[in-house]
């Protein structure tokens, strides 16, 4: 990748490795990571407990070093990006909350950047307007969720990144925060969140990026991960009838049975269930279609499968 490139996206990493502990016992939170996300993107960093998230996030905001490769942010390092005031951020710590209240807060905040958001704008997008003048350490943990969102918009970052953002929500919290997300999203700014929940990042975000072992297992729209690497489930009744052949239907990659009932994995549900048809073999006939679940299993399984859509790519 070219230097020009690299400044013209928002994020670039590029061979990025960071091993944690000593020789025997290190854990390689980053192996050898490669992601470019491009500006006005928004990027969900999809994985279990422990698959690298958090790592590669802090390598992000400059907040730890990689071992080997480099990370670029807008065009600077992640120290100079930060301290440009380009970069928002909102983590998992929990950091003591201050008694002041949340439009002090948000007004301090801002303050301290060069190009700062209206801080009554601020609170609109966060969602906050309603207890802006409430001191902080009265509010709930979802509303405290939100006005950390506020601090992290207040600079009026070109690149906000979220770790985990609606952990301590609930279903309308979460709603809620995902609408003022993709209003902040929708005026041009880049957004790099974390998650666990699979719809949040199929719904919420344009791409996904799903990290296993600190490795990108797969990069591409939702769409493209649940029809690459999840494949379709087609069953029925044998009625008695051979599963000879079965594997050979078009569209089938493995055939499962158990009893009197066969399980096809098909790479194309139509096909497969058309040919059935045609042989007779439709008694109890079900299909599944895949989701981004069992995608996101298959992927993330021992030795699952690695997908990277490169048209999703700078
Ligand atoms: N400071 C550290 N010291 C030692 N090991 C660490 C450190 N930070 C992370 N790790 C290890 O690196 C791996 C990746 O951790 P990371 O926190 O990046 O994962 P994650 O995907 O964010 O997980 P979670 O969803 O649980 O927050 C894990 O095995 C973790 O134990």
């Amino acid at each position: 990748m070219t230097q020009t490139r690299d400044d013209e996206a928002a994020v670039v990493f590029t061979g990025v490795v960071k091993t944690f502990g000593r020789a025997g016992r290190s854990v390689r939170a980053a192996d050898g990571i490669e992601l470019t996300m491009r500006r006005g993107e928004t990027v969900a960093l999809l994985g279990r407990n422990g698959a690298g998230k958090s790592t590669a996030i802090s390598l992000l905001l400059g907040l730890d070093e990689p071992d080997a490769g480099t990370v670029r942010v807008l065009g600077r390092s992640p120290e100079q990006a930060v301290r440009a005031g380009l970069v928002g951020a909102m983590l998992q710590d929990g950091r003591p909350i201050p008694r002041v209240t949340v439009r002090e807060l948000v007004a301090f905040v801002a303050s301290t950047y060069p190009h700062p958001l209206p801080v009554a704008e601020a609170l609109v997008l966060a969602g906050v307007t309603e207890y802006a003048d409430r001191r902080i350490d009265k509010l709930s943990g979802g509303q405290i969720q939100r006005v950390r969102f506020a601090v992290a918009l207040a600079g009026n970052p070109e690149l906000i990144v979220l770790d985990e953002p609606t952990a301590a929500l609930d279903v309308e919290g979460r709603r809620d925060f995902w609408d003022s997300m993709r209003a902040y999203a929708r005026r041009g700014n880049t957004v790099l969140f974390s998650t666990h929940y699979l719809e949040e990042a199929d719904e919420n975000a344009d791409r996904i990026v799903v990290i296993d072992r600190g490795r990108i297992v797969a990069d591409g729209s939702g769409e493209t991960i649940k029809g690459s690497a999840g494949r379709n489930q087609v069953s029925f009744d044998l009625a008695g009838r051979s599963t000879e052949g079965l594997e050979l239907l078009p569209g089938v990659a493995t055939v499962e049975v158990t009893g009197d009932r066969a399980l096809l994995h098909t790479d194309d549900s139509d096909a497969t269930v058309m040919e059935l048809a045609r042989l007779g073999m439709v008694r109890g006939l079900q299909v599944s279609v895949a989701t981004l679940e069992t995608a996101f299993l298959a992927l993330t399984a021992p030795g699952g499968t690695t997908l990277k859509n490169e048209k999703e790519t700078v």
